[in-house]
Formats: structure tokens, sequence, C-alpha cells
């Protein structure tokens, strides 16, 4: 059209004779500049810009992305690499083929790109992914685009969540702030595996166990749904990334969502490919199908709320319906991962994992809240992982390439390197902000008491990468305990840590789990019965053997109550805990002098340095020591009863080892 008007002249400004007369006899403005230019002072003195148009000048702003390397492995026939249109075709076809329907004739329709700027960003040809020959039923859904947001960066994310999502914020420090809707907390009692011939021998089930059975065609009736309803949106995101570091066992997923910060957040959480990586990445091992905005339906066969995450280990799929908390995915993952590393005789483990100077390894197993990412994120060591780990034949290995850190109540002064990392492509959900300055109050539970932040673990200064470490020397036990019964720290042997292991003990700290508002005692075994998919004695015996062949020492930290129980007494200070978890690496614990107390049977350490003695025996510090008594006798209780389902089985070749570690149980 501009071309047009200025080729008839009519319509062109600069040489409109209509203008420059005044249409309307208005004096003529003179705009022209003036012969003597050096006189004039320029507030402007760059050279003009290259573009013609503002559209030239606009396409000049973003210059493309390009691998640092030249691409290697996609090469076709006869040695000629794939041009970049035929690898974005190919991907494409897969993302279609994720997308599909598995009971209509195709994939939907994808085209790479924000549909909102189209015209500005590039766009290759669309892609239809056939499953069955043509038939004569279209469906509207196969006429239509879905735009697909292919593993898109943190600052393009940050646009799409400020623009696209209502509770979208940019924090003081540069998070992106956000919420996570109605669930700010896990679904444990929504989250549903499929029962075939091979998971019901392979996988538990039964009392105690996380995996609540659904059969396969109701599996479909939620993939179905789910698929249906991310192809009925205008755009989807899509994360091609990987799980664990160590490269003989890597896991590809893929994650599809319908929000950025769904996006954002498996950005930070899971391994983030190199460009390269991702111009290779083929076919994903596993796919999450996350519609979290949409609910399930309750007339579905097994619903029984408007929530359901599916997993499918046959068809490497899970399925996310009704809640749109994003642990839910990283915590889906690890259960994958406490699937098929087993298998391949690899030990997976709920726990923080760093190494010191001298390379020393340390492992932190504990449920939530009782201290793994806090105490794993140590300045005087380098981090390895917060909170998922593999232990194989050749050391640890991290599965994760972030962290998850809970919010409340963070402080500098405390938890430095957390703080620090709560900055440009940090997560934060659910927190309450200053509505003008945009400073986060970490102090209010408005929204929740489980606020949390997701971070790369580049955002740790002294992260390990790639986050791998040689075989544990200290495998440390956190139980955060609400009776205050147990002592700060003690000693164990190879059948108390297994003993302990397996029990899983904390008092869980509010939030994390939906549902769950005040503390109270609870059993886990492994330290992570949500997560496991097997009988926990097959994760128990794993480490116990892996212990024992590499002599790592076992540790029960107690990073809960002392002085009383919860309510009366207080939890004790994180320095302290510090202090103790200092000694235990530095070996001075090792060599302590112990004495042992009653009913639990647990080594205390005499004295350590920078605690003070007396809080070493809780017993110290209850005024009223009946009132101690009686607690530390209930808990012991609580203990007994819960060890009896496990006490049946055997782990290793006979029942001695079992025998071994009922007996290392509390005694009275
Ligand atoms: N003595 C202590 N030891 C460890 N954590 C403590 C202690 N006292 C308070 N805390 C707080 O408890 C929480 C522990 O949570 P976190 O480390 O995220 O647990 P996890 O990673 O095991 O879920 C943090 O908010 C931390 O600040
Ligand atoms: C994400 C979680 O991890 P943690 O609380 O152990 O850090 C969770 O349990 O939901
Ligand atoms: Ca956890
Ligand atoms: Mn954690």
């Amino acid at each position: 059209m501009a071309s047009k008007g200025s080729q008839n002249g009519e319509f062109s400004f600069a040489t409109s004779p209509t203008v420059a007369r005044g249409r309307h006899g208005l004096p003529k403005i003179h705009t022209e500049k003036k012969k003597e230019e050096d006189e004039i002072c320029h507030d402007d003195s760059a050279p003009p810009v290259k573009a013609k148009t503002l559209d030239e000048l606009h396409s000049l702003q973003r210059k493309k992305s390009a691998p640092t390397t030249p691409i290697t492995g996609t090469q076709g026939a006869f040695g000629a690499t794939l041009s970049e249109e035929e690898r974005h075709r190919q991907q494409l076809q897969s993302i279609s083929a994720s997308l599909a329907s598995l009971t209509r004739e195709t994939g939907p329709k994808v085209v790479r790109g924000d549909p909102a700027r189209s015209g500005e960003t590039p766009r290759v040809e669309h892609v239809t992914h056939h499953h069955y020959a043509p038939t004569f039923a279209v469906s509207d859904s196969a006429l239509k685009f879905t735009h697909i947001l292919y593993n898109l960066s943190p600052a393009e994310l940050y646009e799409q969540a400020i623009k696209y999502e209502k509770g979208s914020f940019i924090t003081s420090s540069g998070a992106l702030a956000t919420l996570s809707g109605a669930k700010t907390g896990r679904s444990p009692r929504d989250k549903r595996v499929v029962k075939d011939e091979t998971t019901e021998d392979e996988l538990w089930w039964g009392k105690g166990s996380p995996n609540i059975e659904m059969d396969e065609h109701t599996f479909l009736v939620n993939r179905e749904r789910a698929v249906d309803y991310l192809c009925s949106l205008e755009k989807v995101y899509v994360n091609d990334q990987f799980l664990n570091w160590d490269p003989n066992h890597r896991i590809k997923v893929r994650i599809v969502s319908a929000r950025a910060y769904h996006s954002l957040f498996m950005h930070n959480m899971c391994i983030r490919p190199t460009p390269e990586e991702l111009e290779n990445f083929g076919t994903p091992d596993f796919t999450i199908y996350n519609a979290g905005q949409f609910p399930c339906n309750r007339y579905t066969h097994y619903m029984t709320s408007s929530t359901s995450i599916d997993m499918n280990l046959d068809r490497r799929e899970m399925v996310i319906l009704g809640t749109q908390y994003a642990g839910e995915m990283k915590k889906g993952l690890f259960s994958l991962m406490h699937y098929l590393m087993p298998k391949r005789g690899i030990l997976s483990l709920h726990s923080g994992c760093n190494i010191g100077k001298g390379g020393d390894v340390a492992l932190f197993f504990g449920l939530s809240g009782t201290g793994k990412t806090t105490l794993s994120t140590d300045h005087n060591r380098y981090l390895i992982g917060d909170d998922e780990h593999c232990w194989s034949e050749n050391g640890v290995s991290n599965i994760e390439g972030g962290c998850y850190a809970k919010c409340i109540d963070l402080s500098r002064e405390k938890e430095p390197d957390i703080w620090n990392a709560i900055k440009f492509g940090t997560v934060l959900e659910n927190v309450v902000f200053d509505e003008h300055y945009r400073e986060v109050d970490y102090t209010d539970k408005s929204v929740t008491e489980n606020t949390r932040a997701a971070y790369p673990i580049e955002y740790i200064p002294n992260a390990k990468i790639p986050c791998v470490g040689p075989h544990p020397k200290n495998v440390i036990l956190l139980a955060c305990d609400a009776f205050g019964v147990l002592p700060p720290v003690s000693k164990l042997n190879l059948a108390q840590t297994m003993y302990h292991f397996i029990s899983g003990y904390t008092a869980l700290v509010a939030g994390t789990e939906d549902g769950i508002k005040e503390p109270t005692a609870t059993f886990s075994a492994c330290f992570g019965a949500a997560f496991i998919m097997l009988h926990p004695t097959k994760y128990a015996a794993m480490l116990a053997e892996k212990m024992k062949k590499h002599g790592a020492t076992g540790w029960l930290v107690n990073t809960g109550w002392s002085g009383g129980s919860y309510g009366s007494g207080s939890r004790i200070k994180l320095a302290y805990t510090r202090k103790i978890i200092d000694a235990i690496h530095s070996g001075t614990l090792l060599k302590a002098n112990y004495t042992t107390a009653e009913v639990f049977g647990l080594e205390i350490p005499t004295e350590i340095e920078g605690v003070p003695s007396e809080i070493l025996n809780p017993e110290n510090t209850w005024s009223d020591k009946k009132a101690y008594k009686d607690a530390l006798l209930k808990l012991g209780g609580l203990f007994k009863k819960n060890f009896e389902v496990f006490a049946n089985y055997k782990i290793g070749a006979d029942s001695k080892l079992m025998e071994e570690i009922v007996a290392a149980g509390p005694n009275f």
C-alpha cells in the first residue's frame, strides 16, 4: 500500500503540493533545515538508523540465535548436513506425534512461534502427523493450528508470562513471581499408576504404597482429555530436556504445558540441553502432558477429585489434570527415575548431595522440610544437587539441573546462597510482595506456607558442574522431630542406618503436601514413600550394599525441636545444625566421645565445636523430665508400630539382615 501511495504522488507528504500549500489555506509550516548546520546544537549526533521502515528497524533488534559450534550428527545421506528447515520439520513432526489424539486420524497441525508475533517470528511449514490412512471424519480440531513455543529462553518465557498469565510479576530482585492456582502443594492422594501385567508384579501396590492403581483404558481417557485441552489452545509450550548428569544413564524428557510458568519451571529444574544436543534430541524417552488448568472428569472411573496425576510406564507418559502445582512434574519424573534406575542396578535417592574441597561426598536424606536443600547448599562445599540423586557403580549423579528451595522466612543472613539465587530467571511461587517496589515479604503466608523458588543449579556460586561425584563418605538422615526427643545428632551403625532409612520419620512441616496444616509425626519409607515405585526393601537392600562396600558412615540429625515438643520447645537453631554438619564433614565427629541414650539406643556425642554441650542430649533441655520420658516412649511406640509391616521382609539373601535391622530400632 505504501509503495502504491508514493507512486501516484498524491499521498506523499514530502512532495504533495496540497500539503505545502496548506490544504485549508493555513499558513505553511517550515520544517526544512537551515543551511548553516554547524551553528546548530544537535542533541542527537549519532548516525541515522540503517532501517528504511519501522518494521525493518524492529527486525534489526533481534538477531538469529545460532549454535556456537557446528552441528554434528545430523548428516543426511552422502554426508550432507540436514538443512535447518528439515531439522525443524522433523522436530515439529515429533511434537505433532506427541500431541496426537489416539481416537482421531491425525496429530494436530503444529507451527513454530508465538501466534501474536506472526510476521516477526521465522515460520516453518506446518506439519501434519498421520497415524492412520486419512478417513472422511474430519473434526474442527484437525483444521486449526497449534502454535508450539519450543524450548523458549527465560527472557522469552518472562514476556509470555507477563503478557498472558494473570499473577505474573517481576520482583525487585528480577525473579518471576507467579501463582500456582488453587493447589499450592502436591496431591499424593490423586497420583495414579497404570497397573498392567508388567507393573502388577514389578511395582509396590497396596497398604503404604504411593501407587494408586488405575487401568490402561482410564489412563487413555485422561490422556485424551489432556491432549484435546492442549490442542484446543492457540499455543502450547514444549520443553525437550534431560534427566541425570550421568551421561550413560541420561533420560530424554518432553514436557508439554499450557503455561509459561510451567515451561520456565522445568527449564530451571531439568538439565538444559546445549543447542547442539537439542538439534539431535530425536524422540523423547518420556512425555508429560500438563493440562493442569483443566480438571479431570469425575464421571471417569477411579477419579475421586478434580485432580489426577497419572503415570503410564508402558506408554512412557504422564498426564496432569486439575493441578497447576509445578512440583508435580518434578516429583513425577522422580517417580519415573525410581522405576528406571533400579532396573539398571542404580539406586535412586531422595537426597541432597554435596562434596567437600577434599572430595568427600555427603548425602542428605529427609522428607520435605527437613533441610536437604538448606544443608546441602553450603558455602564451604560444592553443591551437587538439593533433592534427587542416583548412586551407581561410578558414584553419585544429580538427576536434575536445578533446585527448588522453600522460601518461607528466608533470610539473607541465614541462607545467603539461596537468597542470592533469587534473581532473573528464577521462578518464585506463591510469594507475597509489595505492589509498588515489588520487594518480596518472605514471612508472608497469605497465599501458602509452601512458598518456593526454582532456579538453575548454576545460580549457586559453588555448584559442582557437571553434577557428579565419587562414592559418598557420609550418609546423613534428617528428621524434623516435632516431639523434641531425638538428639540433634547421633552416629549410626549400618543396621541403625537401615532402620531409620526404612522408617523415614519426620514431623511433616506444613504446606508441601496439600491439606497438611500442622506438624504431625509421619513415617515415609526411604524418606520418600510418595515417590518410590518398588517395595521399600528393594531400595534399602541397595543402600545397605553400597554403604558397606564403600564404607560410608550413617548419621541421624534432628533439625526439629529441642527443649520440648512442638508448641513448648523451639526449633534447633540452623547455625547449630550447620556446626554439627561441619563436624560430620571434617571427620572430627567420627572421633568424638559418645554415650548411648535409652529407648532408641542412639550414640550421642558429648561435645561438638560451636554447639552448646547441654543441648546434645535432649533430656537436659526438657525442664519436665517425666514429660520427656513420656514423649520419648510415645515416639518409640510409633516407630515400633510403623515398622511391623517391614519385619517380615527379607533384605538380601536371607532374613538375617532384617533381623539385625529390627533389633536396631527402639528397645523398651
Ligand atoms: N535447624 C535447622 N536445620 C535445617 N533447616 C532449618 C533449621 N531450622 C529452620 N530450618 C528451615 O527449615 C526449612 C528446611 O527446608 P528445606 O531445606 O527446603 O527442606 P527439604 O529440602 O528437605 O524439603 C528451611 O526453610 C530452613 O530455613
Ligand atoms: C518438591 C518437593 O521437594 P522438597 O520439599 O523435598 O524440597 C516436594 O516434596 O514436593
Ligand atoms: Ca521432597
Ligand atoms: Mn528441597
